[in-house]
């Protein structure tokens, strides 16, 4: 299998302190990683750095033989964090039209997306009258618009109802299936999972200097 993200000796200082340190990591093509660890232990900023959102101080970070900030990278990145990324003011339907246009993809994939998730239902409302895990939908559906090669989700399971993390699931074992590779957290005691085969990389936190 093709590797699809490297970290090769990534380190992440904020100040004097260390973050991550010489941090390793080769994901191929397909394979779901879980990176699991305490509170503070660099597990949002791994998938910060995978996705381009920050820097690392040192070592080099490469998605498909590219640097993660670079145009290239983002079109084979699809990315969930804990802040929203839709706009509060759009319909669900707005916001998908306008982030398939930005990815020059077609509306289908959004509206098929939608129907299995059961956005469909909520597209003239504004994302941000949307609870919490619909709003979640509506992020995951607009990370998978494009379709991505890597996958990267920070905690997604938190604030999901069972119909919530079914339909998460289901959108994610399809994911898998296309040749997606997953890379998502997990706090340490968190049950739910993506699926059997995966890879769990644990972290651990740094010392303080
Ligand atoms: N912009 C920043 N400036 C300074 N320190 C930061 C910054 N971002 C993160 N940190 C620190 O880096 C450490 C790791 O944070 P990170 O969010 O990656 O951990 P985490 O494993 O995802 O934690 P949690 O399980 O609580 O989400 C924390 O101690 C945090 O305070």
């Amino acid at each position: 299998m093709k590797e699809i993200l490297v970290f090769n000796k990534v380190s992440k200082r904020y100040l004097d302190r260390y973050v991550l340190k010489d941090f390793d990591m080769v994901v191929e093509e397909g394979e779901v990683i879980r990176l699991e660890g305490p509170n503070g232990s660099g597990k949002t900023t791994i998938l910060k750095i995978a996705s381009g959102i920050e820097r690392p101080s040192s070592g080099e970070v490469l998605v498909d033989g590219e640097p993660p900030w670079s145009l290239n990278a983002k079109r084979k990145l699809g990315v969930v964090m804990h802040f929203n990324m839709t706009y509060d003011e759009l319909t669900v339907r707005e916001n998908l039209e306008l982030f398939s246009k930005l990815y020059g993809v077609s509306m289908e994939r959004a509206t098929r997306l939608c129907k299995e998730v059961g956005l469909d239902k909520r597209s003239m409302q504004k994302a941000m009258e949307l609870s919490f895990g619909w709003r979640k939908r509506l992020e995951l559906v607009r990370a998978l618009l494009h379709s991505p090669k890597v996958l990267l989700l920070d905690e997604p399971f938190v604030g999901l109802d069972a119909p919530g993390k079914e339909a998460l699931l289901n959108l994610l074992k399809e994911e898998v299936e296309r040749g997606t590779a997953i890379i998502y957290t997990a706090p340490v005691g968190q049950l739910d999972r993506v699926t059997e085969g995966e890879r769990v990389v644990t972290l651990v936190s740094q010392p303080s200097q």
